[in-house]
């Protein structure tokens, strides 16, 4: 498939459909893909329209749920209009129970244990009263997704179902075109809107937050109502029943990254706060269990608007408010695309909220101070080192840089250490993993902010990558992350593709395969190898910039265990060797420069030692002294003794 489109939607959820109908509406050419439409979170949502209920602070968040939920009836109408399909849309309010009487009562409708129980008979016997919010309602957000796509399909829209977008091709600043699964595809405007699985194509902070639902049958008897009419939204549990007389329950909010599946413990959880809540249901029949991934923000504030390329729109991280919020945004990003109108409210969502840049701000949001370099050499406690040789420099895919010294973020006791040792140590690559940055694992929460990009070569790599595959897409997203934080050209990649977990080996077919593709993609790919020499010289024939092979397993301190193959890796090579890996001490970088290595990584040894920022320093000095000798020249071997002093003259 090689196709063009005015505008192509990455992701079929609510919000790329949504979207897509909008845009349609006003006369675009319109594709949407999407993987699987059924995984959606759409699809496992409740579909409460509740912006009271939820509680939400008055800001810019409450007034764009505001907004949205006053556009439903109408969007909802004009949906049904063009797909011939009824969506459950209820304006029924949302009744909110508490078991503790609250401190303050705000400007909320607040009803006594009497009043409640008025307006919902059958409460438990704990609820001592609760807020109505007349306002906020329900939609069946399963027949609204089918609502949604038959109105996309009838009105034209392209729908390509089942095929998944791999990678975002960029081209001066621009998306020239988008890779699937099914081929290379082209539009003007590129919308992403792939909800919790954005960050697999871009680097967002957009994270899967799970929620476990189950569904029971009301009973029905002739003649009579549904025993619930309304939403009922507890504390730690919410009841929505449905005109179709399931009764949906909800949610669990966890955060379990993309594991998948129904538990024991999270389905008792919200049947023992249900039937605390409305105890008649205990007996009701169960019907469906299912789960789904919220896609969550840091703020939990969507991200709209435009991002990272001209042509680029983004409209995800809708988090635990998507169906409410699919009429505005849809509305908003029509808007935005078509007529180029930026609605105020679009401001609070840009998407560079989550990266700001440490050189213009004096102090992270963390709390720790950006590196700062200028007083390197002014500190006191580290000793001085001779300017190096100007002439002598590493250089790597054509960029020169003059310390040989390479370092890396991870295991350091704190941010403040890693920055006092990337000071020390003067090195001007600093290696980071995309994976872990992305996700903000623990130990990597503002890390991206903590380094002065504006000195430092950032050199994104792949730790985590078991396959080739999920090695290439890392990398695409270390390139956008490396952009992001101000480094335009960086298209520097170190390429790990590691499935073994003990000894952290690497994959030396895997690292062929996607270095090639790497190549290909014009990534500087600097690959992490083993000391194999003739796998050596293929990365370079495939048009590596670096190759790095490990001295011993990553963080095991145990030095340069590989001499002999690595020497034959640094006689045959034409580009830079780097030995990456295992360097424990100080004098074994050295004896891996002298050997003639163009340059070092250094991590472990500098992060666990008891003085990070003292040990960084030693191993800067350690590069430098190690490439000064091998400059020099070693002295010759010999087997025997030769005085040091001048025989001639001597007296007898
Ligand atoms: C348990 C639960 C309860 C919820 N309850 C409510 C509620 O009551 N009210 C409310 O307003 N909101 C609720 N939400 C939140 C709401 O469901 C989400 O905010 C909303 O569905 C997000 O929509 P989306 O279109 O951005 O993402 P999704 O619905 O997740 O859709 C994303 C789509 O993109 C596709 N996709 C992903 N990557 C790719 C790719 N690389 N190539 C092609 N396609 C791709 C996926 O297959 C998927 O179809 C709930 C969510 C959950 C999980
Ligand atoms: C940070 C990094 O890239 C490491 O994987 C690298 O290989 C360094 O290894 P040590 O931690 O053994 O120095």
């Amino acid at each position: 498939m090689n196709s063009s489109s005015e505008i192509v939607i990455i992701g079929g959820g609510i919000i790329g459909l949504a979207i897509a109908v909008d845009l349609k509406l006003r006369g675009a050419t319109v594709t949407v893909i999407s993987q699987d439409f059924q995984q959606a979170a759409s699809h496992a949502a409740a579909g409460m329209l509740a912006p009271h209920a939820e509680e939400l602070p008055p800001g810019a968040m409450l007034d764009l749920c505001l907004k949205s939920r006053w556009l439903y009836p109408e969007w909802v109408r004009k949906l049904q209009d063009l797909s011939a399909l009824e969506v459950g849309y209820i304006p029924c309010g949302i009744l909110a129970p508490v078991f503790d009487i609250p401190k303050s009562q705000g400007d909320a409708t607040w009803l006594d244990k009497e009043g409640i129980n008025h307006y919902q008979p059958g409460l438990g016997s704990e609820v001592v009263g609760g807020w109505w919010y007349p306002e906020d309602g329900q939609v069946d957000n399963r027949q609204l997704m089918k609502a949604l796509h038959q109105a996309a399909q009838r009105l034209g829209v392209n729908v390509l179902e089942g095929v998944t977008v791999e990678a975002i091709a960029q081209k001066q600043g621009k998306v020239s075109s988008i890779l699937t699964s099914r081929g290379e595809i082209e539009g003007q405007t590129y919308v992403l809107a792939s909800g919790s699985w954005v960050n697999q194509l871009l680097p967002l902070p957009v994270r899967p937050v799970k929620g476990q639902m189950l569904s029971l049958r009301m009973p029905r008897e002739p003649h009579q109502p549904l025993p619930l009419q309304r939403v009922l939204y507890g504390p730690g549990t919410y009841l929505v029943p449905r005109q179709d007389g399931r009764l949906i329950i909800g949610a669990t909010v966890e955060e379990v990254n993309w594991t998948s599946g129904n538990t024991p413990n999270g389905i008792k959880t919200l049947l023992d706060r249900a039937i605390r809540l409305y105890p008649a249901l205990e007996n009701w029949p169960i019907e469906e269990f299912w789960w789904g991934f919220r896609p969550g923000t840091p703020d939990e504030l969507p991200i709209l608007g435009r991002g990272f390329c001209d042509n680029l729109v983004l409209a995800t991280g809708h988090y635990r408010n998507g169906i409410l919020l699919a009429p505005v945004t849809a509305s908003l990003i029509a808007d935005l695309i078509l007529q180029q109108k930026t609605d105020p409210l679009l401001s609070h969502f840009r998407y560079d909220r989550f990266f700001s840049k440490p050189l213009s701000t004096p102090m992270n949001t963390n709390g720790t101070q950006p590196l700062q370099f200028a007083s390197v050499n002014g500190s006191s406690s580290i000793p001085q080192l001779p300017e190096p040789s100007t002439e002598d420099h590493l250089i790597i895919a054509g960029r020169k840089f003059r310390s040989r010294l390479m370092t890396g973020t991870g295991k350091y006791p704190s941010i403040e250490a890693m920055q006092k040792s990337v000071i020390a140590s003067e090195c001007e690559i600093v290696t980071v993993a995309v994976r872990r940055v992305q996700t903000k694992a623990p130990g990597h929460e503002g890390l991206a902010e903590a380094i002065d990009w504006g000195k430092i070569w950032m050199l994104p790599n792949t730790a985590g990558c078991k396959t080739a595959e999920d090695a290439i897409r890392v990398a695409r997203l270390g390139r956008e992350m490396a952009k992001l934080l101000g480094q335009e050209d960086n298209n520097f990649i170190k390429l790990e593709v590691i499935p073994d977990p003990k000894y952290l080996l690497p994959d030396p077919i895997g690292t062929l395969q996607a270095a090639e593709q790497l190549v290909k993609e014009g990534f500087a790919v600097l690959p992490y190898i083993n000391a194999d020499p003739l796998l050596a010289k293929r990365l370079e024939e495939v048009g590596c910039a670096t190759v790095m092979p490990l001295g011993s397993p990553i963080g095991s301190g145990q030095g340069i265990k590989n001499e002999a193959n690595i020497a034959i890796i640094i006689e045959q090579s034409k580009i830079p060797v780097v030995v990456d890996a295992g360097i424990g001490t100080p004098s074994e970088a050295a004896l891996a420069m002298e050997m003639g290595a163009d340059a070092l990584l250094v991590n472990s040894a500098i992060a666990l030692s008891k003085n990070p920022p003292a040990m960084a320093k030693a191993m800067g000095m350690a590069a430098q002294a190690g490439r000064l000798a091998y400059l020099a020249g070693r002295m010759p071997l010999k087997s025997y003794a030769s005085a040091s002093s001048p025989l001639t003259g001597t007296v007898v």
